[in-house]
Formats: C-alpha cells, structure tokens, sequence
C-alpha cells in the first residue's frame, strides 16, 4: 500500500490562522529585468511591526536599513510609503508620494489592508504581498533570497514548500505525481526529483500526449524485431532505457486504456515485457507523473489503481499567475540564457506581461520575454513588442486558427499555433543568433519548423548566409 502525502490546497484557501505572518516580497524593478536581486524582507511577525519605503540614491542596490527597504528608483519618492502590522492586519500606506502607490492595478488613497497574493507598485518597483505561517516566515527570514528550485531560486512560499518536500521525497522510492497547468514547470519538477534522488541512470521524459495511441506501448516498453508492419529492428524502449534512473511520464491523463493496464503490470511487477516478446525484463526505475489534474477529475477515463500507484506523493506546482513573487527570479534567468544584456520595460508593458494571465505561465513568460527582448533592442520593452500576447489574443478572439494543420506539428498539436511576428523581430532574432535557426528559434520560442515558414513567407534567405 503506497501512503498519499500531499501538498495539494484549493486555489482559493482562505487565511488561516497559521498563515498569519505578513511577508513582503521585493520583485523587481522596471528598469534592471536582468538584475534577479529580488528577496523577501524580515517578516511582519508581531503588531507594530513597520517597514517604511524610501527612494535610495541611483547607484544603491536595494537593500534594507534597520527596518527601512531603500529603492534606488527615481520614481519612488524620498519617502514614499509604510507597511505597518495593526492587530492582525498588515496595512499599507502612501506617504503622499509623487507617483503614488498601487495594489493590484489600482491606485491607493488611504490605509490599505494586505491580503495574500496583493501585487504591489511602488514606483517601477514591484512587490508581492504573501501571508504565510510561522515556519515558512522563518524560512524565508533564514533564507531572503529565496529556495534553489531547478535553475532557479524561489519565494513563493507554495514552490518552498514543494521544492522541501520534493527533496524529501526524492530519496525514498515513492512514486510522485505532479499537477500543474501547462508550462507550469513541471519536467523542471521531475528533474529536480531525478537530481536529489541521487540515482545513477538517466532521466527519461515522455510525453504520453505526443506520441501516438498504437505507437505508445513500443515507444514505453519497447519490441521485437518483427512485432509489428515497420519493426525493422529490436528497441529497448523508454522505460528500460532509463534503467537506474527515473521516468518522467509527462500528460499521463493521455495514456490510452490498454496501456494504462500493461503500465500498471509494470509498476506492480518492476518488470518490463516488449512488445512481441515473451520474456520480461527486470527495471529499476523512479516514477515521476505528471498531470493538469484531469486524471483526478471525476469521471476521468483513467484507472484508479494505477492512478493510486503513482501517486504516492501528489505536488501541485502553482501556476504563474499565483506565483508572481517569483517572476523576477524567473524574468532574469530567461533573459539571461537568451544572451540579453540589459532589458528594462515600460510601465503598461509591465502590467500587460508582469501582471497578466499567462495562461501558458513560465513557457509563455519565456517566449514573450525573449522575443520582447529582441525587438526591443536597446530600449525599453514596450506594449507593441510584446507581440506574443497579442498572438495569444488574437487566437482566443478566434483570429487565429488553433487546429494545427502540420502532422509534423504532434508535439506542438495542443498549443495554440503563433501568429507571425513582424519581420523586424524575426530579423533581429537571427542576428542575435548569428543566423543559427534552432537558436533564433529558441529566442523567439517557436519550433524551428514554424520559423522556416516564417522567412519562407517573408523571402527571408534561410542559412547562415545571411548573416551580417
Ligand atoms: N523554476 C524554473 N526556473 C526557470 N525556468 C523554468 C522553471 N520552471 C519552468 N521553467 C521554464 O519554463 C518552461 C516550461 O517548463 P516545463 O517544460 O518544465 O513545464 P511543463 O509544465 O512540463 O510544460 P508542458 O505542460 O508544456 O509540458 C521551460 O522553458 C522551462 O525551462
């Protein structure tokens, strides 16, 4: 019997008791994307507790005084604005600023009470509010900036809480399951359970959703020469392969019935029969699931004895819109390994990219962030360089077709199909690239096929002849 640990909640848990301590988190600037300075400062714990927030000269890095948070943002004023804990209230107050002092898009003209999750302006500075219980304040005061979590740190108090438990569980043999919306990080999830869990093999990562329903039992336990029309030669498969080591079965909801079962024989016996064969092979293998929680859902078409299985321990991965205290740690770890050297963002481009939806959350923060970037060049990111968000409105408007028409497109089939960028912004993509496709590709986070097409329709020469 697998014991169920969880670290599962609703999406809108009510404050209780023990998440009482106000936790205000710095973010960002508008003008230093890159800097990735972002931390938690000292914990609202008890009533009087106060920060006051003041403009610091340019050159300042953010930093604390006592119980002073000094900005150096020349849109912050000498004395701007104060935290202070009344009862069991935190509330915020603008000092009659030059700029003013915004919670959630609107503008503050009296003491503001917190609540979790508040997004706060302050300047081009921003800030998320969280309340959190006494164990996770001190975590957060004992480490301010922030938990390392795959490739990077983070302070929002549902990833610590998970990245602790991960490592955790990552040393025993439990099965984990993960639920997260698309593009929430979920592979970066398994990999950080691969990677604490100490084991020696490889991690294999499947996506059950894009491989075939004939092909997937092959493609999972491998075959004989012969087995099937095009078996031309004998194939371990995904799950021996990553003998040793763990299997990441990403989209799980998707496993067609007959797999599930022999899926389950697999999990039961630790052995693996190809297809076609009559023997088995023993496998030592690590499971790693993941799931946007339609396998839970009632009806689901997913058997309940394998679900159990594998969902030994269940981690749900916030998605960006409830994590947003993470987006500059995020922001600057793009941005940096796409090569950007400076970036900073308008006020409205914030707002539409920083504190949108993102319903594609860190995938589509990436792809927006970068291609942004590129079109930016040396100015800031502004509205109409955020092409990206247009692309996606434009499909939910219906302007843009969602039925992938490529079969070549299998992996890509349950995204939304981009819309095309101006020329300029494809251009300045491979220049930065040095005319490399797959890497202008990857700035512009698109398939490489999907940019071919691109310059095909623009006559842009493909090569790297191109280059200038
Ligand atoms: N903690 C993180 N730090 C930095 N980048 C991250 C983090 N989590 C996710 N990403 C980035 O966001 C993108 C999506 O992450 P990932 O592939 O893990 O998500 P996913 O939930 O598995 O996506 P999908 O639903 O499309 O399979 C990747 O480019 C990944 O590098």
């Amino acid at each position: 019997m697998v014991e169920t640990l969880s670290n599962t909640k609703t999406e809108h848990e009510p404050p209780t008791q023990s998440r009482s301590i106000g936790v205000l988190v710095f973010v960002l600037r508008y003008d230093d994307l890159l800097a990735g300075d972002a931390f938690a400062l000292p914990p609202l714990a008890r009533s009087g507790a106060t920060i006051e927030i003041h403009r610091a000269p340019r050159v300042q890095p953010v930093s604390m005084d006592g119980k002073t948070l000094l900005l150096p943002d020349p849109y912050v004023s000498r004395s701007h604005a104060v935290v202070a804990r009344a009862g069991h209230e935190d509330r915020l107050e603008d000092r009659g600023s030059r700029y003013g002092t915004f919670v959630n898009g609107a503008p503050i003209d009296a003491p503001r009470p917190l609540a979790d999750g508040d997004v706060i302006e302050i300047g081009h500075s921003l800030f998320v509010y969280r309340l959190v219980n006494e164990a996770m304040a001190m975590r957060l005061a004992a480490h301010p900036t922030g938990l390392a979590h795959g490739p990077t740190r983070t302070l929002c108090p549902e990833v610590v809480q998970l990245a602790l438990d991960l490592e955790r569980v990552a040393r025993t043999d439990q099965p984990v399951m993960l639920l997260a919306e698309t593009g929430a990080g979920k592979e970066i999830a398994a990999r950080y359970v691969h990677e604490k869990s100490g084991r020696a093999g490889p991690c294999g990562a499947i996506d059950c959703g894009a491989i075939p329903g004939d092909m997937i039992e092959a493609e999972l336990f491998g075959h004989r020469r012969g087995a099937f029309t095009g078996a031309h030669e004998e194939r371990r498969g995904r799950i021996r392969s990553a003998d040793g080591g763990t299997v990441f079965l990403d989209e799980i909801g998707n496993l067609p019935e007959a797999a599930q079962a022999s899926l389950l024989r697999v999990l039961q016996e630790r052995e693996v029969t190809p297809v076609g064969a009559d023997r088995a092979h023993k496998v030592d293998v690590r499971w790693v699931a993941a799931t946007n929680a339609d396998v839970f859902a009632p009806g689901a078409r997913f058997r309940a004895d394998l679900r159990t299985r594998l969902a030994g321990y269940v981690g749900r991965i916030p998605p960006l819109r409830r994590r947003r205290e993470d987006l500059g740690l995020l922001g600057a770890h793009i941005l940096a390994k796409a090569d950007v050297a400076r970036a900073s963002i308008t006020k409205k481009a914030a707002r539409a990219l920083l504190l949108g939806e993102l319903p594609g959350n860190i995938r589509e923060l990436g792809r927006a962030l970068t291609s942004a970037a590129v079109l930016a060049g040396d100015g800031a990111i502004d509205v109409q360089h955020l092409s990206v968000l247009a692309a996606r409105e434009a499909s939910e408007s219906g302007e843009v077709s969602l039925s992938p028409s490529d079969p070549e497109e299998t992996s890509e089939a349950r995204k939304p199909r981009q819309q095309r960028p101006d020329r300029a912004v494809i251009e300045g993509a491979l220049d930065k690239a040095r005319g490399v496709q797959g890497e202008a590709a990857r700035l512009l986070g698109v398939h490489e096929r999907q940019l071919a097409r691109w310059m095909d329709a623009l006559g842009i020469p493909r090569g790297r002849a191109r280059v200038r």
